[in-house]
C-alpha cells in the first residue's frame, strides 16, 4: 500500500538477525502511524477460517439467542449496540452500526481471582459468557486467542527492541493481562446512517497493543494521517496491528496511538466482521503516570456505553 501502514513479513522472527530488521521496522511504523500490517505471521490459516466461521454463524443467530450471553455492562459477552466509539474521545456522534461479542483472557478465573484484578468495574473482572451455538465455537475462540495473543506478545518484545530496550522489558506488565477478544459484527441495513454516523467511530486504541483480523474483500477501516483519512488495506492472510495509547505512553511520546475509524456502508452493501485482540497488560501496569492501566482503559470503556 504506502509507506504509512507498510506490509511487514514476520516470517523471519525465529531468527537473531531477522529480529533486528523486523524491529526496525516495526519502530519505525510506529513512530509513522502506529498501523502496519502483518504477513508471515505463523498464525495457521485453518484457525482463522474456522475463527470466521463460528463466529459469523453466531451473530447470524436470532437475537433472542445471542441476548442469553448478553452480560453488559461494557463488552463481555454479547451486546445489540457495540456502542458509540467516538464518546471515548468524547466525541457524540450517533451509535456505531455493529454488534460485538467478547471474552477476556481473565474471564475463565475463578470468581475471587477475578474480583482482585482492579478496584473499579472493568469488564475483564467479568466470567466470560459462551454461547451453546454454533458447535465449536467455544474450543475455537480459546485456541484463537492463546495463538494470537502469543503472536502479540512476541510483538510486544519486538516493540521493546525497537524502543532500545531488551526484548522482555515489557514482559513482567504482561504476566496476569488482561486481555479482550471481540467481534465486531457490521450489520447489512436498508437505510443510510445517521448524519456522522460510522461502523465504528473515530478513536485510538486503548491497550497496548491491537492484532485485527479483518474480513478480506469488504474495506471500509481507516486511519487518520494528518487532515487526511486513508484506507488500511485488507490483505489476504494478514492482521492489521496497531499500538493503542499504553504503547504510546510507555514509548515516552516517540510512537503514536492514531485514530482510526471504519466507514458506514450503504444499503445493501453486505456484513463486515471484523475480530480484534486488544493485548491488554495487567491492570495494576503502568498507565499515563496519574492512573494505572487498568484505569486507564476502564475509563475509556465505559465511556463507549454512558447514555447521550
Ligand atoms: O473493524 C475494524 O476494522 C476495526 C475496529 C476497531 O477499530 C476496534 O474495534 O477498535
Ligand atoms: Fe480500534
Amino acid at each position: 500500500m504506502n509507506d504509512y501502514v507498510p506490509i511487514i513479513d514476520l516470517s523471519s522472527r525465529d531468527h537473531p538477525r531477522g529480529r533486528a530488521a523486523l524491529a526496525e521496522r516495526i519502530g519505525r511504523a510506529c513512530a509513522t502511524s502506529g498501523f502496519y500490517v502483518v504477513v508471515g505471521h505463523g498464525v495457521p490459516a485453518a484457525l482463522v477460517d474456522r475463527m470466521h466461521r463460528v463466529t459469523n454463524d453466531f451473530f447470524t443467530l436470532p437475537d433472542a439467542e445471542k441476548d442469553l450471553v448478553a452480560t453488559g455492562p461494557g463488552v463481555s459477552g454479547f451486546r445489540r449496540s457495540g456502542g458509540t466509539t467516538a464518546r471515548s474521545l468524547d466525541r457524540d456522534t450517533p451509535p456505531d452500526l455493529c454488534e460485538a461479542y467478547a471474552v477476556h483472557a481473565t474471564g475463565e478465573l475463578d470468581d475471587r481471582a477475578r474480583a482482585r484484578l482492579g478496584d473499579h468495574p472493568a469488564t475483564w473482572k467479568l466470567a466470560n459468557a459462551w454461547p451453546a451455538r454454533p458447535a465449536g465455537f467455544r474450543a475455537t475462540w480459546q485456541e484463537y486467542l492463546a495463538v494470537v495473543a502469543d503472536l502479540a506478545a512476541d510483538l510486544v518484545r519486538l516493540s521493546a527492541r525497537a524502543l532500545g530496550h531488551p526484548e522482555d522489558h515489557f514482559a513482567g506488565r504482561f504476566d496476569r493481562h488482561v486481555s479482550s477478544l471481540v467481534a465486531n459484527y457490521y450489520y447489512p441495513r436498508a437505510h443510510p446512517p445517521l448524519p456522522g454516523q460510522m461502523r465504528r467511530g473515530a478513536h485510538t486504541d486503548f491497550g497496548a497493543l491491537t492484532v485485527l483480523y479483518q474480513e478480506n474483500d469488504r474495506g471500509g477501516l481507516q486511519v487518520l494521517d494528518g487532515d487526511r483519512w486513508r484506507d488500511v488495506p485488507a490483505v489476504p492472510g494478514g492482521f492489521v496491528v496497531n499500538i493503542g495509547d499504553l504503547m504510546a505512553l510507555w514509548s515516552g511520546g516517540r510512537w503514536v496511538s492514531t485514530m482510526h475509524r471504519v466507514l458506514p456502508a450503504g444499503p445493501g452493501s453486505p456484513s463486515r466482521l471484523s475480530v480484534p485482540l486488544f493485548f491488554q497488560p495487567n491492570h495494576d501496569a503502568p498507565g499515563d503516570g496519574r492512573v494505572t492501566a487498568g484505569e486507564w482503559m476502564a475509563a475509556k470503556t465505559a465511556k463507549l456505553f454512558t447514555a447521550g
